[in-house]
């Protein structure tokens, strides 16, 4: 039996292992197209993938002549890795223009719409890509999919206005969505943002039309903003298993 779990627990850390490396090839290789010596802005998305564009921007930062003045984030997280990397932090008030904004995603179809928010950030994260001249998606194979839904079972992440989340879900459910409030993991209650709100899981089961569901649901008064990211990207890297990155673009 210990055997068992010996085996088990060195299978699982060997995943783990190969999904990091692919979160790390597939950002590098992004930095690496995206950033120039042209670059001033640059947009930092949130989550476990971006960490390594932070990583890749630092290292280049240091070893050369780049001219970043600012790189703008998109949550409390990605705040904190852009004071960590010693890179220039800023907000859109002060750099309404980002050359060029990178970020992971829950799941990306092949048009490059994607669902985004199972860190809670979708909505600094929309309001920094829709700001961006190139958004850049960052991600492991596991995001790559065809249509919405087949990969990410977790639902849409809505942000929403906590007067209203009862009511919103009695609406959702009605469209025929499965929504759930998301619950803290460490804290009693529910999840709050950055921007102290609360979180709607809305499953909708597979989308094969992102762009009218995203419409239909902004549409609803209390729903903040959407996780589901329709046209913005034109880039998304995807750091595969055999250690190779697959690029596609739109
Ligand atoms: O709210 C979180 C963001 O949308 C993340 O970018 C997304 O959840 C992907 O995160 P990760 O890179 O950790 O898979």
């Amino acid at each position: 039996m210990a055997q068992v779990t010996t085996a088990t627990a060195a299978a699982v850390a060997l995943a783990e292992a190969l999904v990091t490396e692919a979160k790390r090839k597939a950002s590098y290789t992004a930095v690496d197209e995206h950033i120039t010596t042209e670059t001033r802005v640059v947009g930092i998305g949130s989550g476990s993938t971006v960490v390594f564009c932070v990583e890749r921007l630092a290292q280049r930062v240091k070893s050369e002549n780049l001219g970043i003045k600012a790189c703008i984030p998109t949550s409390f997280q990605a705040k904190q890795l852009i004071i960590e990397a010693g890179l220039p932090l800023s907000e859109l008030n002060q750099f309404p223009d980002i050359d060029v904004a990178f970020d992971g995603a829950d799941e990306v179809d092949a048009q490059l719409n994607c669902i985004k928010g199972g860190g809670a950030c979708q909505l600094q994260e929309k309001l920094v890509a829709s700001c961006a001249k190139k958004f850049v998606i960052v991600a492991d194979y596991r995001k790559n999919s065809m249509v919405l839904g087949e990969q990410w079972k977790l639902g849409v992440p809505l942000e929403v206005i906590p007067m209203v989340y009862a009511p919103l879900l009695s609406k959702l459910r009605a469209l025929g969505a499965n929504p759930v409030l998301r619950m803290a993991m460490r804290k009693a209650g529910p999840v709050v943002t950055d921007n102290g709100n609360f979180v709607i899981d809305a499953d909708f089961g597979g989308i094969q039309d992102p762009v009218a569901l995203e419409r239909m649901l902004i549409a609803i008064p209390g729903i903040v903003e959407t996780g589901l990211f329709c046209n913005m990207a034109k880039w998304a890297y995807f750091g595969m298993q055999d250690g190779s990155v697959q690029l596609r673009s739109a």
